[in-house]
């Protein structure tokens, strides 16, 4: 059974003055456990979509559900985001971040305290529960993001550009760090990014899209051979390069269209 299925989604923003159709007629559908990434040019819709799986706001046409049932009636926890910025609370210690969700769903003290370790050794980031987010560095307070999003065992993570305030370095290890655990807790994602390779080494399926109005232009399957490695290790398998190249030329050809 499909985990996610996005059917028939269209989405207009309408201001006073003007009607600006975000995205026309999506359909996809994720089962569970995929990694799956939104790759396109800048306002094709993106950003939109994922708001709209978080249920934020309903779509103007269509249904989004997680399960069989609508995205937009679940409680707001069986979702976890993941942002550019961590947006951990700066006034809170790293493990009283991690444990603010699991307060909310009325988790014992000392229960929350030990899923909080767990998830800092997992993110590599052993013994920094009483540490304040000012200081760890910017992968660090990444990771620790990660385990507070992982916390509440969230049904889908929805990952919006999570490395783009990165250096490279961190960013090939975040990727790395990211993929693992989410294989190793079994969790189903949706990223949205700029980077072609970034899609790649990351995602089973990624969907490209084309903007005014945002809809889906191609959808690239990620081979095997890919699937099996680390982002890092894909990054470096011929077939990576070969995929690459396929998706820079449709999206050159995508973006010359619109300034043609
Ligand atoms: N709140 C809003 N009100 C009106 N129009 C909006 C709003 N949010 C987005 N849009 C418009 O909807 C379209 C899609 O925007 P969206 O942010 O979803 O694209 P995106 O692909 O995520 O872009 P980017 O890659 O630049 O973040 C754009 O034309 C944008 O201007």
């Amino acid at each position: 059974m499909d985990f996610l299925t996005i059917n028939h989604v269209d989405h207009t923003y309408f201001s006073k003055q003007t009607a600006t159709q975000a995205l026309q007629n999506i359909n996809l559908s994720i089962k569970k456990g995929e990694f799956i990434s939104f790759l396109g040019p800048s306002g094709c819709g993106k950003t939109t979509l994922l708001s709209i799986i978080a249920g934020l706001f309903p779509p103007t046409a269509g249904t989004v559900l997680l399960e069989g049932l609508p995205v937009f009636s679940r409680d707001e926890l069986s979702i976890g985001y993941m942002l550019q910025q961590d947006y951990l609370f700066p006034w809170k210690t790293i493990g009283q971040n991690i444990t603010l969700g699991l307060k909310l769903l009325k988790h014992d003290k000392e229960a929350s305290l030990s899923i909080a370790t767990k998830l800092l050794q997992d993110v590599g980031l052993p013994g920094v529960e009483h540490q304040y987010p000012r200081e760890l560095s910017g992968g660090m307070r990444q990771r620790a993001a990660l385990a507070r999003t992982l916390a509440v065992d969230p049904k889908i993570l929805l990952l919006d550009e999570p490395f783009s305030a990165l250096d490279y370095q961190t960013k090939l290890k975040l990727e790395d760090l990211v993929s693992e655990t989410l294989k190793a807790y079994g969790k189903t994602a949706v990223l949205v990014t700029h980077d072609i390779g970034e899609s790649i080494a990351m995602s089973d399926r990624i969907y490209m899209f084309a903007a005014r109005p945002g809809r889906i232009h191609k959808v690239f399957e990620v081979p095997n051979e890919l699937r099996s490695l680390t982002p890092f290790q894909a990054r470096n398998h011929p077939s990576y390069s070969s995929l690459f190249q396929t998706i820079w030329k449709e999206l050159e050809s995508l973006e010359y269209s619109y300034t043609a």
